[in-house]
């Protein structure tokens, strides 16, 4: 895998990083932050539902979430907002741009594993990047230039704007704003989009569980109103199913929650030394039957019934119970994680009330995955749907 795509300059020593992570964490993903982009998940959840209002018959679903959630990350980093159902040429670069990221560190780099190969650059991995960086570099620059331009002269905070305004010791260079927001684009984009498709393969394969759902969504909305942000803390059931699908399918398992050993090290009486890169295998932890009941069952009533499992207010997957941290743990732990999950948890409830999700007619769901930086599903989930509200 290689870093220079998903590490800013390489410069940047470990307490730059982490000055960075500060930043982030006090003005990107702040609560109020999170409360002010509220209105645009809104607007993209209301657009996704007039699209697959639209579709007739069987239709792939990934298409249509990774595009929300592009748009959505283009809003919040850029403060660009453009429809679902048109398409535009800045969406569609930035779209080839997280694309061509993706498929680079998906790669197997026999480097990695052979590093006297590397100056040869047998897969042409080094020469992909270098081609790369400077076509995000100058995406990105020109977004930041343009704000710049336009600074004090309009009211909106999206991220670029939260950067341009630091001051002082949180004044950060051109080109490590840029690295930072290219960082939010790529890292918030698939997981989200990856977690739905998960989580509604879920539905469709336990209409059960989904009419839990539907049953929790008329007792907490009812049918006359769509839903809001502010009705999730009431939807225990919806949070519960979110949280088995982090554990049985955890978007990020493996590949981006990596750690450098910075000295010779013993780890359960095994020697680290010091370079090596250890890699922490959610999935698996999620799949131990020493950890977890039934592991492979999909049960989200473990995360609500007192008596049988856990109680969902106790349990928490921001990584301070290691049984389940699909966001990571510790100081590297996933910047976005509080705005992914409210984005997937509104979202989600959003495409439930409205629909009744269905298999496509002779195609089974399919749940082979594939690693790439996400963990998808190998084959595109295809559903139907029936509207719920106002029908
Ligand atoms: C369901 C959604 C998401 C999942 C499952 C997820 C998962 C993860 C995981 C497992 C890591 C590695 C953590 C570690 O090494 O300990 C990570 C890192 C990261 N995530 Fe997320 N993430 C999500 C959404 C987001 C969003 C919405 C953003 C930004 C808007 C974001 C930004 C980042 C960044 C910048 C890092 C790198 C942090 C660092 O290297 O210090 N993520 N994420």
């Amino acid at each position: 895998m290689d870093s220079c795509l998903t590490e800013p300059s390489g410069s940047l020593l470990m307490g730059y990083w982490r000055t960075l992570r500060r930043i982030a964490a006090t003005h990107l993903f702040c609560p109020k932050q999170i409360s002010f982009t509220e209105a645009q998940r809104k607007d993209i959840g209301s657009q996704m539902v007039s699209l697959i209002a639209f579709q007739g018959g069987d239709f792939p679903v990934r298409d249509i979430l990774k595009k929300a959630s592009l748009n959505n990350m283009m809003c919040s980093v850029f403060g660009r907002m453009y429809e679902l159902c048109s398409s535009n040429r800045e969406t569609e670069e930035l779209r080839g741009l997280v694309e061509e990221g993706y498929a680079l560190l998906g790669k197997l780099n026999w480097s990695d594993h052979l590093p006297w190969l590397a100056c040869l650059d047998l897969q042409k991995i080094r020469f992909r990047c270098s081609q790369l960086v400077p076509k995000v570099y100058n995406f990105v620059n020109r977004i930041v230039k343009e704000h710049r331009a336009q600074l004090n002269s309009q009211s909106r905070q999206d991220f670029v704007d939260v950067l341009l305004s630091l001051q002082g010791a949180d004044k950060l260079s051109d080109q490590d704003m840029i690295a930072v927001l290219w960082e939010m684009i790529f890292r918030g984009t698939d997981t989200v989009a990856t977690l739905i498709e998960w989580i509604l393969a879920r539905m469709v394969l336990h209409p059960d569980t989904q009419a839990k759902i539907h049953c929790e969504l008329d007792q907490v909305v009812g049918r006359s109103r769509p839903l809001m942000e502010s009705d999730i803390h009431s939807m225990v059931y919806l949070q519960a199913v979110v949280k088995e699908v982090l554990r049985l399918h955890p978007p990020g398992p493996l590949l981006s929650w990596a750690r450098l050993s910075i000295s010779d090290t013993k780890i359960d009486g095994y020697d680290v030394p010091h370079g090596t890169t250890a890699m922490v295998n959610m999935w698996a932890i999620t799949r131990d039957p020493e950890v977890w009941v039934d592991p492979v069952k999909f049960w989200p009533e473990r995360f609500v019934c007192k008596g049988a499992g856990m109680d969902i207010q106790e349990f928490s997957v921001f990584g301070s119970d290691l049984r389940l941290a699909p966001f990571g743990s510790g100081r590297r732990t996933c910047p976005g994680k509080a705005l992914g999950l409210a984005t997937v948890n509104f979202w989600v409830g959003t495409l439930l009330h409205e629909f009744e999700w269905q298999k496509a007619d002779h195609e089974p769901v399919d749940l082979s995955e594939v690693l790439r930086l996400s963990c998808e599903m190998a084959n595109p989930l295809r559903v139907k749907v029936r509207p719920r509200r106002g029908c």
